[in-house]
C-alpha cells in the first residue's frame, strides 16, 4: 500500500473520542442511529468504539459492526491498547463487519512513558511489534497510534512507527492528543515522518488532534500539505477536553478550498474533483442529530453548523447579498444540506405526505416509529400553523430518538405569575407502570417542576446545564430544551421539544433522569454478577 492516494480518508471518531465528552455518554440505539447517519454522510471509517471498555461498548461495537458495517458500508473500527485483552476484545467486537480495523496505541512522549506507562523506551518497542502482529491475528487493516506524538522525541517516534509498520500495521496515525503543537510544527512533524520512517511507503499517514489551543483544524490542514491522508474528526468537534478536530470545518475547508489544496495531493489546480467522499448535504443533519443525543449544545458562531453561520445580520452585509451573494457567501448554504426552511407541511397534511417528507430528510422509521412520530406531528400542527423542516426535526428528535423511557410524564401543571409562588404538580409513570403525583414549590415554574419531578424519581442529581432555544421563529414555535445534570461525577444529558416550554422543559429533565436512572441499574447488575462470580472465583 502506498501513501500516495490523491483523496482524503475521513475517519469519523465521534462515537469513540466524541463519546469521550464528559455527559455525552450515549446508548447502544443512539450509537446505531449515529452511525447510520455517519454512513449516510460517507465517512470511510467509523471508530464505534473501545470494545474492551465496558460491556456497552462492546454491544454497541458489535451491533454498528453487523448493520452499518456492511458490503457497501463503511469500514468499523475498535480501539485497544497495546495490550492482548483490549485486542482481543476488538477483535471478538469486529467480526461481523464486512471490513474491520483495529486500532492500537501506545504512547511515545517521555511524559507518558514515565509518569503513566512506567515504561522505557525500549519496553515499548518490543511491545509494539508484538502488539500489532497479535491485532492481525483478527483483522489485515491495522492502524497504530503513537498517543502524545506532539511532544514525543521525533527520533524515537520514527523507530515505533517503522517497527509498526514492519509488522504491519497499515496506518500509522499521528496524535497531537493534548493539542500543543502549532500548525507549521504540526505539518514539520508529518514531514519528518515521510523523510525519516523508512517504509513509511507501506501504510497510509493520519493524524488526530486535540483543540485545547484552537488550532486543531489548522493543523490538519497542514498535515495534509505534507502528507497527510486520512483525518480523524468528529461531528462538531465533540471529544475529550475541548474536542477534536470538527469533521464539518475540514471538509468543508477542502471542498471550499479545492483548487488551493489540490497541488498537495498532486492534482491540477482546477480539478474539479471531491477531495473526500463526504456527501456534504448531510452535513447539517447530521449535526443536529449529535448535538440532540449528545447534548452538546452547537455555539451560535462555530463554523459550519452554527446558527448564524449563514446568517447575515448588518445592513451593509445584507445590501451585498442582496445584490449578490459572493459578496459575503464563500459557500451555499444548501451545500451543507440547510434548505430554506420553507413550509413543508400543515395539519391537513396525510401520513405519505409527511413519511416522504422525513424520507427526504434522511430520517428512516420503522412503521411504529413512524405513527408516534405522525401523532405528535398532528398534534403540533393543531397548535402551529406552519411546519417546517425544522419542526420535523425536533418531533422525530423528541419522539423517536430518546433513551428508554423508564419514567414517563403523564401531566405537568403550573402556577406562576410576577405575585405568585410558583407551583408545579406533576403525575409520572415509574418503571413498574405506577402512577405517581407529587407536587412542589420553585423560584419559578421550571424550577417548581424539577423539584416535583424529584420528589418522585428520588435520585440525587445537580442541574448544571438548562438551555431553552426556539426551532424556528414566531410566537408559536416549538421550544427546545436541551438539559445536563451531574451525578456522582458523571454527567447525565436530556432534549425534548414541545410548544409549551413547561412541557419541554419537564420531558428533557425525565430524558436525562432515564439515562441516569438507567445507568444505575445497569451498574446494579454488573455489581450483582460481580458478587455471584466473586466468591467462585
Ligand atoms: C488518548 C485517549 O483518548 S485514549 C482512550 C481513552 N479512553 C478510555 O480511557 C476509555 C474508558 N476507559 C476505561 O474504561 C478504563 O480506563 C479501561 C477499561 C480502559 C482500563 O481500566 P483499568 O484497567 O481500571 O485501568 P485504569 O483506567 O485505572 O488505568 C489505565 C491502565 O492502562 C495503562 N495504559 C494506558 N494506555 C495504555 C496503552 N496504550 N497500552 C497499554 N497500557 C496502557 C496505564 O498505564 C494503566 O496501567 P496500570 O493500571 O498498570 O497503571
Ligand atoms: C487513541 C489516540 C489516537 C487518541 O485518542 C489521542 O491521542 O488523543
Amino acid at each position: 500500500m502506498s501513501n500516495q492516494t490523491d483523496r482524503i480518508i475521513i475517519f469519523d471518531t465521534t462515537l469513540r473520542d466524541g463519546e469521550q465528552s464528559p455527559g455525552a455518554s450515549l446508548t447502544v440505539e443512539e450509537k446505531l442511529t449515529i452511525a447510520r447517519a455517519l454512513a449516510r454522510l460517507g465517512v470511510d471509517i467509523i471508530e464505534a468504539g473501545f470494545p474492551y471498555a465496558s460491556p456497552g461498548d462492546f454491544q454497541a461495537v458489535q451491533k454498528i459492526a453487523e448493520t452499518v458495517g456492511t458490503e457497501n458500508g463503511p469500514r468499523i473500527c475498535g480501539l485497544a491498547r497495546a495490550s492482548t485483552k483490549d485486542i482481543k476484545a476488538a477483535g471478538e467486537a469486529l467480526k461481523p463487519a464486512f471490513k474491520s480495523r483495529i486500532h492500537t496505541f501506545i504512547a511515545t512522549s517521555d511524559i507518558h512513558l514515565k509518569h503513566k506507562l512506567k515504561k522505557t523506551r525500549s519496553e515499548v518497542l518490543d511491545i509494539v511489534p508484538e502488539m500489532v502482529a497479535y491485532a492481525k491475528t483478527f483483522t489485515d487493516d491495522i492502524e497504530f497510534s503513537p498517543e502524545d506524538a506532539g511532544r514525543s522525541d521525533p527520533e524515537f517516534m520514527y523507530q515505533v512507527l517503522e517497527t509498526a509498520i514492519a509488522a504491519g500495521a497499515t496506518t500509522v496515525n499521528i496524535p497531537d492528543t493534548v493539542g500543543y503543537t502549532t500548525p507549521s510544527e504540526f505539518g514539520a512533524i508529518i514531514k519528518g515522518i515521510k523523510d525519516n520512517v523508512p517504509n513509511i511507503d507501506q501504510a497510509i499517514i493520519s493524524v488526530h488532534g486535540h483543540d485545547d489551543l484552537g488550532l486543531a483544524v489548522a493543523n490538519f490542514l497542514e498535515a495534509v500539505k505534507n502528507g497527510a491522508r486520512q483525518l480523524e474528526c468528529t461531528i462538531n468537534g465533540i471529544g475529550e477536553r475541548a474536542g477534536n478536530a470538527a469533521l464539518e470545518e475540514l471538509v468543508m475547508a477542502l471542498h471550499v478550498r479545492r483548487q488551493y489544496f489540490n497541488p498537495f495531493l498532486g492534482r491540477a489546480v482546477d480539478s474539479t474533483e471531491p477531495l473526500t467522499n463526504i456527501n456534504t448535504q448531510e452535513i447539517y443533519k447530521t449535526s443536529r442529530l449529535v448535538s440532540n443525543l449528545t447534548g452538546m449544545i452547537v455555539q451560535p458562531n462555530k463554523a459550519i453548523v452554527g446558527a448564524n453561520a449563514f446568517a447575515h445580520e448588518s445592513g451593509i452585509h445584507q445590501d451585498g447579498v442582496l445584490k449578490n451573494k459572493l459578496t459575503y457567501e464563500i459557500m451555499d448554504a444548501e451545500s451543507i444540506g440547510l434548505t430554506n426552511n420553507q413550509i413543508v407541511l400543515g395539519k391537513l397534511s396525510g401520513r405519505n405526505a409527511f413519511r416522504t417528507r422525513l424520507s427526504e430528510l434522511g430520517f428512516e422509521l420503522s412503521d411504529n416509529d413512524l405513527n408516534n412520530a405522525f401523532l405528535r406531528f398532528k398534534e403540533v400542527a393543531d397548535k402551529k400553523k406552519e411546519i417546517t423542516d425544522w419542526d420535523l426535526e425536533a418531533i422525530v428528535n423528541d419522539e423517536i430518538q430518546q433513551a428508554p423511557e423508564l419514567f414517563r410524564l403523564e401531566l405537568v401543571q403550573v402556577s406562576c405569575g410576577d405575585h405568585a409562588v410558583s407551583t408545579a404538580t406533576v403525575t409520572l409513570r415509574n418503571p413498574e407502570g405506577k402512577e405517581l403525583t407529587d407536587a412542589a414549590i420553585g423560584t419559578g415554574p421550571v424550577d417548581a417542576v424539577y423539584k416535583a419531578i424529584n420528589r418522585v424519581v428520588n435520585v440525587p442529581n445537580e442541574l448544571i446545564e438548562f438551555s431553552v432555544k426556539s426551532v424556528t421563529a414566531g410566537i408559536d414555535a416549538m421550544g427546545e430544551v436541551t438539559i445536563r445534570l451531574r451525578h456522582e461525577g458523571r454527567t447525565y444529558s436530556g432534549y425534548a421539544a414541545n410548544t409549551d416550554i413547561i412541557t419541554a422543559s419537564a420531558r428533557a429533565y425525565i430524558s436525562a433522569l432515564n439515562r441516569l436512572y438507567g445507568a444505575i441499574q445497569e451498574q446494579s447488575k454488573v455489581n450483582s454478577s460481580e458478587a455471584v462470580l466473586t466468591p467462585q472465583g
